[in-house]
């Protein structure tokens, strides 16, 4: 396909997506199936195009000063691929299979690349609904923060410590450019092309073997964060496919136990071949069994609850940005709601002197700090560790990192723009021994 051809195939999906309200990979998946004369090339240059322009929707439609896929298209070459006029006229060049030439009105618009004058949203590339919100956690930087939300994120991956060792899986994966992460310890990370394509890292002998796994910085160091240590009690009770259990083991050195739970066993499922993979040893997997309360004999003896708890996924915007488009607020007061029902139902397994780890992948106060206070205040006899406590696991980056993150007295929070690892929110609050 030429490259005006990938365009107008990139327009076509988005004007699904807008058109039938469905996730941008759904939109994709059924274009590759009606059109299976695409390479795999192809296919990856029109996601890449397709996902830039929905990064940038807001900006572009103001660029352009009007909502259609088109529009956002054009006003992506121009904000974000940093194309000038002419390039993106060539693009436009109206033969068979490609997107009309561009208006003189267009041409006129991508003079300027300017956003002044736009308000935080569009500037920031988020919905209007959560200015409030990100302005109460942000304030002011909280275009930034949109912005560094809307860009692309790199791959990072994990070295699975009961097998590799840094260095070595670096060594690996020289030939993908893998460096080491700034914060984490056992963290990797592998630039993505121009085109947004990943490389195939599950093909890698040494992923294959286990040595690696595929999991975003900010995530390494939510488990980090935990303090698991080997020997100890842990339950992770929002396992979903394991991400977090498979770290929390590997910080243990298999020693100790983990029990891992989630309600949905469909999402529990793929975490059975990772556990073998990575050669976990301190794992019980505890799937749900109808009514039956599997984790009943677990009441009163843990040394760590991890609540890796479902939320809105505001801090993931960069790898899913037709996300943050489809977020309404009735998903928001759900997710808080499910929130505190699960810090609340933790506590029955904390022993004394015990800790929870309350994890969310998301930006949003009500989510974070509003769930802890609020969960405080409905406890007595529990404390919040300060966050320069919980930093304090990272060793000699702790200063750095707790100057980099936002912090509360309840916890603290990493962002794209601050930690150049998706948002998270990491808590540690301890019952009183
Ligand atoms: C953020 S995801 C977990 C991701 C996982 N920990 C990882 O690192 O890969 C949240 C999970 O919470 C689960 N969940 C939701 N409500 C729950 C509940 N009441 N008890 C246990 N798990 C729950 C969901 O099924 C989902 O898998």
């Amino acid at each position: 396909m030429t490259p005006s051809a990938r365009i107008e195939a990139a327009i076509a999906v988005l004007t699904d997506i807008d058109a039938r309200r469905r996730p941008a990979a759904d939109a994709l998946k059924d274009w590759g199936l009606s059109h299976r004369f695409a390479g795999s090339g192809d296919r990856a240059a029109i996601a890449g195009l397709a996902y830039d322009a929905l990064r940038r929707k807001a900006s572009a439609a103001w660029l352009m000063a009007a909502e259609t896929p088109r529009a956002a298209m054009i006003g992506m070459l121009r904000l974000a691929r940093e194309l000038d006029v002419a390039a993106i006229d060539r693009l436009f060049d109206g033969v068979a299979h490609g997107p009309a030439p561009l208006t003189d009105d267009e041409r006129q618009r991508l003079a300027s690349t300017s956003l002044d004058g736009a308000p935080p949203w569009v500037a920031g590339d988020y919905p209007e609904w959560l200015d409030a919100p990100l302005a109460a956690a942000f304030g002011a930087e909280r275009v930034e923060e949109g912005r560094a939300l809307a860009a692309r994120a790199p791959l990072d991956l994990r070295v699975n410590s009961l097998k590799a060792d840094r260095d070595d899986a670096m060594a690996a994966l020289a030939h993908f450019g893998a460096t080491e992460t700034r914060w984490s310890p056992d963290g990797l990370r592998i630039k993505v092309a121009a085109d947004g394509k990943s490389p195939a890292v599950q093909a890698e002998p040494c992923f294959v073997k286990g040595l690696i796994e595929i999991q975003d910085e900010g995530s390494q160091l939510a488990a980090l964060l935990s303090g698991a240590a080997p020997g100890e009690q842990v339950l992770d009770l929002c396992a979903g496919g394991g991400g977090k259990t498979l770290a929390l083991a590997a910080a243990m050195a298999n020693r100790g136990q983990v029990f891992a739970f989630d309600t949905d066993s469909r999402r529990l499922a793929p975490i059975f071949p990772r556990l073998e993979r990575a050669g976990t040893r301190n794992v019980q997997v505890r799937a749900p069994k109808g009514p039956r309360d599997v984790l009943a004999d677990l009441a009163g003896h843990m040394d760590l609850v991890v609540i890796d708890a479902p939320c809105t996924g505001t801090g993931t915007w960069r790898r899913n940005p037709d996300a943050k488009w489809r977020l309404r607020p009735g998903a928001l007061a759900q997710r808080t709601e499910q929130q505190a029902e699960l810090l609340d139902q933790a506590t029955r397994f904390v022993k004394p002197g015990g800790r929870i780890a309350y994890v969310t992948c998301s930006l949003l106060p009500e989510e974070n700090d509003g769930q802890i206070e609020a969960f405080l205040a409905r406890h007595p006899g529990w404390r919040a560790r300060p966050p320069a406590e919980v930093a304090a696991a990272l060793g000699e980056r702790a200063m750095l990192f707790l100057k980099a993150v936002r912090t509360s007295e309840v916890g603290l929070t990493m962002t794209p723009a601050r930690t150049d690892t998706d948002g998270f929110f990491v808590a540690l609050i301890t019952r009183e021994g």
